[in-house]
């Protein structure tokens, strides 16, 4: 099999994102559904919608359990924020299902996942929720436990070429039934394999990220550093990438551009602040001059 493609800033301005004239309101910059969330992890919700935003979508809704959702409305005025009920493990009650996937029709793009403690629930709630919203014609991100809702070859057929799925090693060894050592010897492997069981675009997460894809097309971004391997990192990852879905990018180049965003993103924090220890509530204020300077031809490395 061929070597993967590095993923430098050439490759990504070949793969331009959507342009917004100056004349269009904020459904027209596209409206993220950020499903994410729980009692003990509610920041999670908050991390990857600030991702959304940041990466230039227009509008964006977090559905959470209602116990916390008012303090993150508080913590987040930008978002508009839906309580639903909830476990008495404090995730998302799986009854909630339907009425997501109402939601998610009014949506420009789903993200499922980030900060969801309780697995059980969010695997059930993950599992209906595609089940019924599959058709809508909407592109899902699914991460974290959410993707405990996704079985090789059992993709539903209308999330094809919609679904864009964001696991580090761990969860990609449950996804295929391996021990995650073998996961660890061989990510890009298993991102292909992934990407073909599944047919999803998967971005195996690391320290240098594989993107892989159901044609079989594969990417490497070397970009990042030590100081992203930090709590709530990956939710702002899957917040950039479900942002730029939302404005109406490909699923295969909102994936590229998002993992070489919140990498550089990593790389300009750990010059400003040290090389770990910035935090990952930060890197999504980085993302809107990256894009930017990036689309422009302007060198990112430095400042
Ligand atoms: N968890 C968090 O603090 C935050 C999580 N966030 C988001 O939640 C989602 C799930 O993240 P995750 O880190 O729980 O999942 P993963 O990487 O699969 O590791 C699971 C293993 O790690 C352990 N473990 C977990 N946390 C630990 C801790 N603080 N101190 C010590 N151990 C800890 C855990 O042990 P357990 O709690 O089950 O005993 C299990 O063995 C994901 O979207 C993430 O970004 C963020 O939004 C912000 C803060
Ligand atoms: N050593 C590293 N170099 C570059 N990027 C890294 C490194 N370690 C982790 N990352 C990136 O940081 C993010 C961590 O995400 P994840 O493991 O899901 O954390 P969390 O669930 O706590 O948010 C991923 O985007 C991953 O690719």
């Amino acid at each position: 099999m061929s070597a993967p493609v590095e993923v430098t800033e050439a490759v990504l301005r070949a793969r331009p994102l959507p342009r917004h004239e100056e004349g269009e309101d904020k459904d027209s910059r596209g409206r993220a559904l950020v499903i994410a969330g729980s009692r003990e992890v509610p920041g999670g919700a908050l991390l990857a919608a600030l991702g959304t935003l940041r990466a230039g979508a227009g509008k964006v809704r977090i559905a959470t359990c209602r116990s916390v959702a008012v303090p993150l409305a508080l913590a987040m005025p930008e978002a508009r924020v839906i309580g639903l009920a909830e476990t008495a493990a404090g995730g998302i009650a799986p009854a909630e299902a339907a009425g997501l996937a109402a939601r998610a029709e009014e949506a420009d793009a789903v993200l499922v996942g980030p900060g969801m403690t309780d697995a059980d629930a969010a695997e059930a709630l993950a599992g209906a929720l595609l089940a019924r919203a599959a058709g809508a014609g909407v592109p899902f991100v699914l991460d974290a436990v959410a993707l405990r809702a996704l079985r090789p070859g059992a993709t539903p057929p209308g999330l094809r070429g919609r679904l864009v799925i964001t696991p580090h090693a761990g969860e990609m060894a449950t996804l295929l039934g391996i021990p995650r050592d073998a996961v660890l010897a061989d990510r890009l492997g298993a991102a292909r394999r992934a990407a073909a069981a599944l047919r999803a675009v998967v971005v195996m997460k690391g320290g240098g990220s594989f993107v892989a894809t159901p044609e079989g097309e594969s990417f490497h971004i070397a970009r990042g550093n030590v100081g992203l391997a930090t709590s709530g990192s990956g939710d702002t990852l899957a917040g950039i990438l479900a942002g730029l879905l939302a404005r109406g990018a490909a699923p295969l180049d909102a994936a590229l551009w998002a993992v070489f965003l919140h990498g550089v993103a990593g790389e300009r924090l750990a010059m400003r602040q040290g090389p770990v220890g910035f935090l990952a509530r930060d890197l999504p204020a980085e993302v809107p001059g990256l894009l930017a300077r990036i689309a422009a031809g302007e060198d990112d490395r430095g400042a």
